[in-house]
């Protein structure tokens, strides 16, 4: 055997090594989520991953491959926590909610925590038709609208894993309720007005708060949807003087305790 068989021999090794190693490595988070889920522990621990990330980076100061290592980590981790999030729930998760709930909040977060894709109806709506949510309002017609937001919750049902943000108005149509609870678990998010007018009152882009952007104003339209979110919703949860990390945790636990 020549130097370069050799080499490649030791190569094979080495992969065989990383091999095992991942699968010890997938095989603990799994113990570690079923230890959390045992104890009534959060499963959320952002600190926990601090932790990691300041291990790893203390570790490879040095090393001449540092940044290679770094992108492998950056990898594992995000499939480390695909894992946790296929061991809670094989389905998509929908969010409803009134205007400033904080459906895009909550999507983002969970998606950073669980590496989980997103899906912004309204944003994917808008960059499909190549025009804004107003434009398509002003142009087609709200049932048009809604038609596309139908459209795109059946769609969604051959995704697993997904976070799906429902733009405020879509749980008003009972069919899209019927195509979001085949998608999955559809949680509301809920908030006071007085919440929602704090976390609104800054920005321009809802236009059904035109002329009403008001406590009063907001409370009436809120008392308008309620019955609807509220029949479509699965799971609620109350967001105020909640922080984004609490409103997850609480939609974590919420979706284990219907699993059980
Ligand atoms: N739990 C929270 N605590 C404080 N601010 C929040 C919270 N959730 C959302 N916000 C803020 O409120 C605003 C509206 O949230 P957003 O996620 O866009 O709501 P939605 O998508 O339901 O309309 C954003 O500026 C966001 O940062
Ligand atoms: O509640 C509504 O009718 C709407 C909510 C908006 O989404 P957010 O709830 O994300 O603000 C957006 O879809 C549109 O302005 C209409
Ligand atoms: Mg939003």
């Amino acid at each position: 055997m020549n130097d370069l068989e050799m080499y490649r021999e030791q190569l094979a090794l080495c992969d065989d090594k990383i091999i095992d190693a991942l699968v010890e490595r997938n095989a603990i988070v799994e113990k570690i989520m079923a230890y959390k889920e045992e104890y009534g522990m959060p499963i959320l621990q952002p600190q926990q991953e601090a932790k990691q990330k300041m291990r790893l980076e203390e570790k490879l100061e040095d090393n001449k491959y540092k940044e290679e290592i770094y992108d492998v980590f950056r990898r594992i981790l995000r499939n480390s926590k695909k894992i946790q999030a296929r061991k809670l729930f094989d389905y998509n998760i929908v969010l409803i909610g009134f205007m400033g709930a904080g459906k895009t909040t909550i999507s983002d977060y969970l998606s950073t925590m669980f590496a989980m894709k997103v899906v912004e109806m309204d944003q994917l709506i808008a960059e499909r038709e190549e025009m804004s949510i107003p434009d398509i309002f002003a142009t087609y017609g709200e049932e048009y609208f809604r038609d596309l937001e139908t459209g795109l919750l059946v769609e969604m049902q051959s995704n697993k894993n997904t976070v799906i943000s429902c733009g405020g108005g879509a749980a008003l149509r009972e069919r899209n309720v019927e195509e979001m609870k085949k998608n999955g678990r559809v949680v509301l998010l809920t908030a006071s007005p007085q919440t929602i007018y704090e976390r609104v009152k800054d920005s321009d882009d809802r236009p059904v708060l035109n002329g009403r952007k008001n406590v009063k104003g907001i409370s009436e339209l809120m008392e308008q949807r309620r019955e609807k979110y509220e029949a479509a919703a699965d799971i609620v949860i109350n967001t105020d003087n909640k922080t984004v990390l609490q409103i997850c945790e609480e939609l974590v636990q919420r979706i284990i305790e219907m699993e059980e």
